[in-house]
C-alpha cells in the first residue's frame, strides 16, 4: 500500500518533473519573500526597505561602493529611531539611550571585528569578541593608557609627545614657511591613485612662490601620530621618526593604500587577495616589514616607558609574546595613526577655510593670550595640563569630532539578552538574541534637537551662549555629551583616547602658535562665502558625478570632471573609519596672521 502511494509519486514527479520543479522554486520563494519577512520572522515589525529584509545585497553594495552611511542616515529620517538593515541586523538611532543600552551595557562585538586580526590570524584588544576573552586583555594593558599615565611626569609619554611637537613645528616650517624641504614627493602622488599629481604631475606650485608652500597635511598628521603611537608602544627609541625624514613618509602612503581595501578586510577578507591590485599586495608587504622591523628592533633593545613599562613590555611581562604581542601592537599602530590623521586633517582644513577664518584667529588668540609670542622657531608650547583645558581649543576639537567623526560607520554589536525596542507608533518589539545591532555614530552625532544646524560645524555651540547661565549652559554640554561617541562609548571605547586627546591638542596648540594656514589655491579652487554659511557643509559619501564622469572610489579615473572646489575634495568617505576623500590636503603656512583677511 505504502509502496504503491511512493510509486505513485515517483511517477507523477517524473512525468511533471518541469513543473514540480517550478512549484518547488515558487515555494521557496513565496516561503523566504514573503512568509519571513511578513510572517515569520521576529523583526518583521521593524520599519525599513523591503530588500533590506529578504536579502543582504543593498548592505554589502552600500559599503562596497561607499554610499551606506549616508543611506542608513537618510533611511532612518524617513523611517524613524528604528531600522531593519537586513535580515539579521538593526540600526538603532536618534535617542541617547540606545547608546546606553548597547555600548555602555556591553553587547559583545559581532563578528565583524574578528578581521582586524593581524600577523596569522592573532587576536588582540580590538578584534577580540566574547566579553571575558576582552576583559582578560584589557586588565593587562589598561593601566599604561590612562590619563593619569599619560600625564605622569614619571613616564616619558610626555617627552615623546613634547619631542613629536618640535619635529611638527620643524617639519612645516622647512616644507612650507621657508619652503627649504618642498613635500615634493607626497604632490607626485606616487602612491596615491587618488592624488592630483596623478592627473597634472605639475600642478605643485604653480603661482611659483618660494615661501610658504603646500604641504599635504594628511601626510604629516599620519607621520605625527606614527611617531607618537609607535614610540608609546615600544619604547623612546624603537619608534619612528617620520617627521625628521621626509622621504621615510612613504610609509604613510602605503598604509592609505591599503585602508582603501577597508571593505575587503572587514567584510569579505576571502577576497581580499583576489581584489588587491598589484600596488596593495606590495602596500601590505612593506607594511609588514616595516613592523617586524620595528618590533625586532624593540626586542633587541628593550625599555621602559619610565615608571610603566610600554605595551610590548606588558604583553611580554604577561605571557604574549611574539606574534601575539605583535598582533595588539599592530592594531594600535593602525587604531592609532589613521583615525588622528584624519582629525587634524579637517580641524585644520575646516579653521582654513575662508568662512572659517574668524574661529583660526579666534584660537591664535587664546593661544598668544596664554602662552605670549613664541621667541623662536625652535620654541614649544610644552605645558600640557594647560594646553589640555583651553577653552576655545576644546570647543574645536569637540565640534569637529562630531562633524568630521574619524569612525562615522556603525559599531556593530551582537544582542546578547532579552531586549526590547519601542517603536515611533509605541509597540513593543523583542529583539531576537543574535540579531546585529549598531548605534551610527555619523546620525547620533547629526541628532537636529541636540545639535540644531547638525552639518556646520559651530565650536561655539561647545561653549556658554551669551544670554545663557552656568547651569543651563552646564545642562546643554552634558546632553551634548550624551550624543557624542567619537571614541565610542562603553568598555569597548577607544583604549588610546587619552594619548591621543593630548597628542592632537599639543599639535593644534603648536601650530597655531606659530602658523596661520590657509587651502593652497594651487590644489583646488576656494570656495568662498559671502553670508550663506548654511551651505558650507561637508559631505560624506563618494565624490559627486559630475558630467557623467564615473567616479567609484576605487576605480575612478580622474578626467576633465575632476571634482575641484576645497568642498569636493574634502569630502569624507563614506565607510566605517573615514579619512578624506582624496587621501590628501594641502594647506600653505605663513608665520603671521596678514594671510586671515
Ligand atoms: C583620534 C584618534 C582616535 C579615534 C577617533 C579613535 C576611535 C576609536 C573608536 C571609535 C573605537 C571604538 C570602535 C568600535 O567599537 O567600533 C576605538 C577603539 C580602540 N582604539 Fe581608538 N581611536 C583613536 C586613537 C587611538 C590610539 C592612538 C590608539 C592606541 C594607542 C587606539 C586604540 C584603540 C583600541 C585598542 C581600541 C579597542 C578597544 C577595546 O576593544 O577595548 N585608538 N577607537
Amino acid at each position: 500500500m505504502l509502496m504503491g502511494l511512493l510509486q505513485l509519486v515517483v511517477e507523477t514527479v517524473q512525468s511533471h518533473l518541469v513543473l514540480f520543479q517550478i512549484s518547488i522554486v515558487v515555494v521557496l520563494a513565496i516561503y523566504y519573500y514573503v512568509l519571513v519577512p511578513f510572517i515569520l520572522s521576529p523583526l518583521r515589525a521593524i520599519p525599513g526597505p523591503y530588500f533590506h529584509r529578504v536579502s543582504y545585497i543593498p548592505w554589502l553594495n552600500g559599503q562596497r561602493n561607499g554610499t551606506w552611511i549616508q543611506k542608513v542616515y537618510d533611511l532612518h529620517q524617513q523611517y524613524g529611531n528604528i531600522l531593519i538593515l537586513s535580515p539579521t541586523e538593526i540600526s538603532v538611532n536618534g535617542h541617547c539611550k540606545f547608546i546606553t543600552d548597547i555600548y555602555t551595557k556591553n553587547f559583545p562585538k559581532s563578528k565583524f571585528y574578528e578581521n582586524f586580526r593581524n600577523h596569522g590570524f592573532k587576536d588582540n584588544i580590538f578584534a577580540s569578541l566574547e566579553n571575558n576573552r576582552h576583559l582578560k586583555y584589557k586588565k593587562l594593558i589598561m593601566a599604561l593608557y590612562k590619563k593619569s599615565a599619560i600625564f605622569s611626569p614619571l613616564n616619558n609619554t610626555r617627552s615623546i609627545l613634547i619631542d613629536a611637537s618640535r619635529d611638527l613645528v620643524q617639519a612645516v616650517f622647512k616644507g612650507s614657511v621657508e619652503g627649504s624641504e618642498p613635500d615634493l614627493w607626497n604632490a607626485r602622488a606616487e602612491l596615491n591613485i587618488h592624488g592630483k599629481g596623478k592627473v597634472d604631475p605639475n600642478w605643485f606650485n604653480k603661482s611659483g612662490w618660494s615661501n610658504n608652500l603646500a604641504i599635504d597635511v594628511y601626510t604629516l598628521f599620519g607621520a605625527l601620530a606614527m611617531d607618537v603611537v609607535t614610540r608609546f608602544e615600544l619604547g623612546k627609541d624603537s619608534g619612528t621618526s617620520l617627521l625628521q625624514f621626509t622621504q621615510s613618509r612613504k610609509l604613510i602612503a602605503y598604509h592609505c593604500q591599503v585602508s582603501s581595501m577597508g571593505f575587503w578586510t572587514t567584510l569579505a577578507p576571502k577576497f581580499w587577495n583576489w581584489v588587491a591590485s598589484k600596488e596593495i599586495l606590495k602596500a601590505a608587504d612593506e607594511i609588514l616589514k616595516f613592523q617586524l622591523n620595528l618590533y625586532k628592533h624593540a626586542e633587541l633593545n628593550p625599555d621602559s616607558n619610565g615608571k610603566n613599562l610600554t605595551t610590548l613590555g606588558t604583553l611580554k611581562q604577561n605571557g604574549i609574546t611574539g606574534e601575539y604581542a605583535y598582533s595588539f601592537l599592530t592594531d594600535n599602530i593602525f587604531a592609532g595613526h589613521e583615525t588622528t590623521a584624519t582629525q587634524l586633517t579637517y580641524l585644520f582644513y575646516e579653521l582654513s577655510r575662508p568662512v572659517n577664518f574668524p574661529l583660526q584667529q579666534q584660537l591664535r588668540k587664546e593661544l598668544a593670550e596664554t602662552f605670549g609670542r613664541p621667541s623662536s622657531i625652535n620654541d614649544v608650547i610644552d605645558d600640557l595640563e594647560t594646553v589640555d583645558s583651553l577653552p576655545y581649543l576644546n570647543a574645536v576639537l569637540d565640534e569637529n569630532s562630531r562633524v568630521h567623526t574619524s569612525i562615522p560607520g556603525a559599531e556593530p554589536r551582537v544582542v546578547d539578552r532579552n531586549y526590547i525596542v519601542e517603536l515611533s507608533t509605541g509597540k513593543l518589539v523583542e529583539i531576537p538574541i543574535g540579531t546585529t545591532i549598531s548605534c551610527l555614530p555619523y546620525a547620533i552625532h547629526r541628532q537636529e534637537n541636540v545639535f540644531p544646524d547638525s552639518n556646520r560645524f559651530i565650536p561655539e555651540r561647545w561653549l556658554a551662549y551669551p544670554e545663557e547661565c552656568e547651569k543651563d549652559y552646564q545642562a546643554r554640554i552634558k546632553l551634548q555629551k550624551k550624543y557624542m561617541m567619537p571614541f565610542g562609548k562603553g568598555i569597548r571605547m577607544c583604549l588610546g583616547m587619552n594619548l591621543a586627546l593630548i597628542e592632537m591638542k599639543l599639535a593644534i596648540a603648536n601650530l597655531y602658535w606659530h602658523y596661520s594656514t590657509k587651502i593652497d589655491p594651487d590644489w583646488c579652487a576656494i570656495t568662498k562665502y559671502n553670508t550663506n554659511q548654511a551651505s558650507a557643509e561637508i559631505k560624506i559619501g563618494r565624490a559627486p558625478a559630475r558630467g557623467g564622469a564615473h567616479h567609484d572610489h576605487h576605480h575612478h579615473h580622474h578626467g576633465g570632471n575632476v571634482p575641484n572646489t576645497d568642498e569636493d575634495k574634502m569630502i569624507m568617505y563614506d565607510a566605517y573609519t573615514s579619512r578624506p576623500l582624496y587621501d590628501e590636503c594641502w594647506l600653505r603656512w605663513y608665520r603671521d596672521d596678514y594671510s586671515l583677511t
